[in-house]
């Protein structure tokens, strides 16, 4: 029987604390492949604002349908803001695979145990800190985040790493040291060399 289109282009998920490098490197992958990854399309209940299209920006949905979907079990994660739902469908990661693309999940834990529950034979990768306390100086480096994010975000990085220890969770842990060094075994996992060599049309 033919492949289907998920089981060809399995969905990519990135997990790492916040600082270990995720978009940095994925905006690499991205800038390098520019045609072979996508993010799926979230769904949500807010109207759209002026320019947006259902399908491109978000898939514009009621709350009727919306909850219909959530009990069905159709959402890999939904959360309310602002009163209004938000959520990233099954069948909006398998879309992905469907256009020919591999689909990139950047996820945090909880976002992983979802993944897990569904059938969206994905293949998942781990981005680990070399330290802690280089975690902490990144996380300073960036001068994004203010004091008491960066505790919350080294106490949450503790949480994750133990979590990444579970056998069999990932099947790639990537410890990003040296940036050169993280971005070719990266770029390995989600390029495998056959598919490089085919260019891409494998
Ligand atoms: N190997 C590396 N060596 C030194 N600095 C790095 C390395 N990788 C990433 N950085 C720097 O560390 C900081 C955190 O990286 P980045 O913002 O990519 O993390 P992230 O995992 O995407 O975080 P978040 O989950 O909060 O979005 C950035 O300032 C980035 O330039």
């Amino acid at each position: 029987m033919a492949p289907t289109a998920i089981e060809k282009n399995r969905p990519i998920v990135i997990c790492g604390p916040s600082g270990s490098g995720k978009s940095t490197l994925l905006k690499r992958l991205l800038a390098d492949y520019p045609d072979k990854f996508g993010f799926s399309i979230s769904h949500t209940t807010r109207n759209p604002r002026n320019g947006e299209e259902d399908g491109r920006e978000y898939y514009f949905t009621t709350r009727d349908k919306f909850e219909a979907l959530k009990n069905e079990g159709g959402f890999i994660e939904s959360a309310q803001f602002g009163g209004n739902y938000y959520g990233t469908s099954v069948q909006a990661v398998k879309n992905i695979a469907e256009e020919g693309r591999t689909c990139i999940l950047d996820i945090e834990m909880e976002g992983v145990k979802q993944v897990k529950n569904k059938d969206l034979n994905a293949r998942y990768l781990f981005l680990q800190p070399p330290s802690l306390e280089i975690l902490e100086q990144r996380l300073r480096g960036r001068q994004t985040d203010s004091e008491d994010a960066i505790q919350k975000r080294l106490k949450q990085a503790k949480v994750e790493l133990e979590f990444s220890k579970q056998p069999g969770v990932f099947e790639r842990i990537v410890v990003n040291d040296d940036l050169e060094k993280a971005w070719g075994e990266f770029r390995e996992f989600c390029v495998p060399e056959r598919k490089r060599e085919a260019n891409g049309s494998s």
